[in-house]
């Protein structure tokens, strides 16, 4: 297929922040085997001179329109998603309002605060019969879904029966403005939404061969600072005897970032899990030597869930088979028992 005869998706980026910088980096980045052609078509921002900068600093050489509000943008003709990246307190609302004005959507994890928001979400948009993903982009590397059949079809590893999971990112709480997205409960603050999602979802996908039909029991414990949750604990026990666990943490300085899985014939280490995908993991089997899976990935990564999203809508599609709505429910469910355990609330839980 040639790139003219590609899936096009115009793009309206919600909010201008860390994770839009990546993501329209990546979106517009010279690649080969593209599986979609993307096009920044509009920029929403709480003032226009923030779009503008926004866009000279990560878009040069292309064109999008600038706005000054995310209602203008949701109102642009031109624009067919809206891809979210604002704090998770807001995710909720902007989602609503995007699909009200008849646009797909790709809402940054966490999807919402909490399942009850999710819901909401999803069958608003089943509503208006729009796309809609959480843009969990681990799901969509090339390197998880080798993982995943290396574990699960081949069974390369024999039966995998524990897996560890940890993500930290140093962060001192006390330090940062009670504004930060990092350190205010209302704009859904926490290692847990933040970066505990991570460890969930990769400790999930070495457990389960087929996602969506367990129910682990949980258990959990957060430390709690200034009323976020600054480490987070869990132990996921599958009834056959399966155990995950899923660290999260700003505390540590110098955090894992590590996934363990392991069989009954061998383990296997992924390294790398912090802010770049990781690149490589290792397979040992016992008395052989290790063996190491070697991934290519220029920019970071962010274009295999976008490609995706586009083939769906050209697809006539409503959601991703691989990051589908239940999925996200799941998810989200798994979140609030934790954090139910664990202590940390958000304001919004309460209405
Ligand atoms: N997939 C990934 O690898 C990553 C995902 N994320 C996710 O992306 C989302 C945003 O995170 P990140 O980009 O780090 O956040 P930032 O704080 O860097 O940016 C958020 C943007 O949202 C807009 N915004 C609207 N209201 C507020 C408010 N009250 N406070 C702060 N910002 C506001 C602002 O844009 P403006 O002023 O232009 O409207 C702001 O720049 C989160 O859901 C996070 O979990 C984050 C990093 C990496
Ligand atoms: O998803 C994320 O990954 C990278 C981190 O910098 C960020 O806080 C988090 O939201």
């Amino acid at each position: 297929m040639t790139n003219n005869e590609l899936p096009a998706l115009r793009w309206g980026i919600v909010g201008t922040g860390l994770i839009s910088s990546w993501f329209v980096a990546d979106l517009t980045i010279d690649r080969a085997n593209r599986g979609a052609n993307h096009t920044i078509q509009a920029i929403g921002s709480s003032s226009v001179q923030k779009g503008q900068e926004f866009a000279s600093q990560h878009l040069s050489g292309h064109t999008p329109t600038i706005y000054g509000s995310y209602a203008e943008l949701y109102n642009d003709p031109n624009v067919e998603i809206v891809y979210i990246g604002t704090p998770h307190a807001f995710h909720k609302q902007n989602a609503l309002d995007a699909i009200r004005a008849g646009k797909h959507v790709l809402c940054e994890k966490s999807f919402t605060l909490n399942e009850r928001e999710a819901k909401e979400v999803f069958a608003e948009a089943r509503g208006y019969n729009v796309f809609i993903m959480e843009a969990m982009w681990t799901r969509f590397f090339p390197l998880v879904q080798k993982l995943r059949q290396l574990i699960h079809v081949d069974k390369t590893i024999g039966d995998v029966h524990r897996v560890w999971c940890d993500f930290g990112l140093p962060k001192d709480i006390a330090s940062l403005p009670i504004t930060s997205r990092y350190k205010d409960p209302a704009l859904g603050a926490g290692s847990l939404l933040d970066i505990g999602i991570y460890s969930l979802t990769w400790v999930i996908l070495a457990l389960e061969s087929n996602l969506r039909t367990e129910t682990p029991q949980v258990l959990a414990t957060q430390k709690i600072v200034h009323h976020v949750d600054v480490a987070t604990s869990v132990l996921l026990n599958y009834p056959d005897g399966r155990q995950g666990v899923a660290t999260s943490t700003f505390a540590s300085k110098t955090p894992a970032n590590f996934c363990r899985i392991e069989g009954t014939i061998g383990s296997i280490v992924v390294e790398g899990l912090a802010a770049s995908v990781p690149t490589s993991f290792t397979i040992q089997l016992r008395n052989e030597e290790p063996q190491k899976y070697e991934f290519e990935r220029p920019g970071r990564g962010f274009y295999w869930e976008a490609d995706a999203v586009a083939i769906d809508i050209a697809a006539g599609k409503t959601e991703n088979d691989i990051m589908p709505c239940d999925e996200t429910i799941r998810i989200m469910h798994l979140l609030d028992e934790i954090r139910r355990q664990g202590g940390a609330q958000f304001p919004q839980d309460l209405e």
